[in-house]
C-alpha cells in the first residue's frame, strides 16, 4: 500500500449544510462527498489537512482497520463538547488517525493519550503534533494494550499537581471493533468519567437505544446499562467520511458508573453468565432458559418475587430485574 498517493476529490470552497447557502453536492466534490441531510460542514483547513497528512505519507485507507477518516471539524468538534472536553481534561483517543479529532481535543486544552495501531498513522500522528506536550501517541493495538498502565503513567506527573485521576475517552473507532472496544472500556468507571464514540448507526442504536420489551433488546444492552448511562447524541451521514462508508454514524455517550453504584450482585461473572444463558432461547421462557440453576418451580416463584409474570422471556427484564432474579436463583 506505501507508495500510493490518495487522491481525494478537489475542493475549492467549503460546502455547508442543505440550509446553509452553497451546496455540497456541487461537482468538484461529488465523487467522494454526496449531499446529505442534517450535520455537515466542514471547513476547507480540515478537508485539506486530511489529504495532506495522507498524501505525505502515500497512504491508502486500509479497510481491515477501518480508516474512515472524519472530513469534518463541526463533527469532531460535537464529539468533544458531547464529554465536555475541556482545559485539564485527560483524553484517551483510540486511532487518531491523521489527527483532526486530536487537534480539536488539544485545542480544548485536553492531554491527549492517542493509541494508534497502525505504525505509518502513529508516525504521522506524531509528526503532525511534534512538540506539543499535551500529546502522547503510542503505536499499539488498543484491544491488546494495557490501558490501565498506560493512564497511571499519563497519571504520575499530574498528581503531584492535584489534577484528577480520572479520565474521557473520545474516539472515531473502527466500526468492525466497536463491541470490543464498548465491553473493554465500560467496566473502567475507576479510571474513565464518559467515552463517547462515533459507532456504526446499527451498533449505535443496539447499543443506545434498544431497551427491555423490543425484540433488538439483548445481554449486551444488559451489559450497557449495567455500567453506563448510554445516550445517542447525533446521527453522522456517511459522507462525513473518507473514504465514505456503506453504512452511516452515530456518536454515543456513556456516563461511566463507579463500582459503588453498580447494581449489586455478588459476582459480575455469574450475573453475565446467567444474562447469556437467559438470551439463548430468546423466545424461550426463562423458566426453562435457566433450568441449569434451578428448578422450573424455584424460577417461576424468584420471578413473581421479583414482581415480573412466571412466564417472562428475556426482553421483559430491566437490569434490575436480572438482578434480582440472578441473586435468588444463584448461590454465588
Ligand atoms: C475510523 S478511523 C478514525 C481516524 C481518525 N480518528 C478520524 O476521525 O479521522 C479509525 C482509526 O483507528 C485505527 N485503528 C484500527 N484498529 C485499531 C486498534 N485495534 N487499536 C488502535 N487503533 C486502531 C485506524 O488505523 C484508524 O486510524
Amino acid at each position: 500500500m506505501t507508495g500510493t498517493i490518495v487522491r481525494l476529490p478537489p475542493f475549492s470552497s467549503p460546502p455547508t449544510t442543505s440550509s446553509g447557502g452553497r451546496c455540497c453536492s456541487r461537482r468538484r466534490i461529488s465523487s467522494y462527498v454526496a449531499c446529505a441531510k442534517g450535520v455537515r460542514k466542514r471547513s476547507p483547513d480540515d478537508y485539506h489537512a486530511t489529504v495532506r497528512a495522507l498524501n505525505s505519507k502515500g497512504r491508502t485507507p486500509r479497510k481491515s482497520l477501518g480508516q474512515h477518516y472524519m472530513l469534518s471539524n463541526e463533527i469532531n468538534e460535537q464529539l468533544a463538547a458531547a464529554a465536555t472536553v475541556q482545559e485539564g481534561d485527560f483524553v484517551l483517543e483510540i486511532g487518531p488517525g491523521t489527527g483532526s479529532l486530536t487537534n480539536v481535543l488539544i485545542d480544548a486544552g485536553a492531554t491527549v493519550l492517542a493509541i494508534e495501531k497502525d505504525p505509518h498513522m502513529a508516525s504521522l500522528v506524531s509528526e503532525r503534533f511534534a512538540g506539543t506536550k499535551q500529546l502522547k501517541v503510542l503505536q499499539e493495538d488498543f484491544i491488546r494494550c494495557h490501558i490501565r498502565s498506560h493512564m497511571e503513567s499519563l497519571w504520575a506527573n499530574a498528581e503531584s499537581s492535584g489534577k484528577s485521576r480520572y479520565a474521557k475517552v473520545v474516539s472515531n473507532i473502527p466500526f468492525n471493533i466497536s463491541t470490543d472496544i464498548v465491553k473493554q472500556l465500560l467496566p473502567m468507571g475507576d479510571i474513565f468519567s464518559e467515552v463517547v464514540l462515533l459507532l456504526q448507526e446499527e451498533t449505535a442504536v443496539r447499543l443506545a437505544v434498544s431497551s427491555r420489551g423490543t425484540s433488538e433488546y439483548r445481554p449486551i444492552n444488559v451489559f450497557v446499562n449495567f455500567y453506563s448511562v448510554p445516550k445517542y447524541v447525533i446521527n453522522v451521514p456517511r459522507s462525513n467520511f473518507f473514504p465514505q462508508p456503506n453504512v452511516d454514524a452515530a456518536v454515543v455517550s456513556f456516563k461511566l458508573k463507579q463500582e459503588a453504584d453498580y447494581p449489586p450482585v455478588p459476582s459480575t461473572k455469574s450475573f453475565f453468565s446467567m444474562v447469556n444463558s437467559a438470551f439463548n432461547g430468546k423466545r424461550k421462557m426463562l423458566r426453562k432458559t435457566l433450568q441449569h440453576l434451578s428448578t422450573a418451580a424455584n424460577i417461576e416463584k424468584a420471578l413473581v418475587d421479583v414482581g415480573c409474570p412466571a412466564t417472562s422471556r428475556p426482553e421483559d427484564l430491566t437490569v434490575d430485574d436480572f438482578v434480582k432474579l440472578h441473586n435468588l436463583i444463584t448461590t454465588v
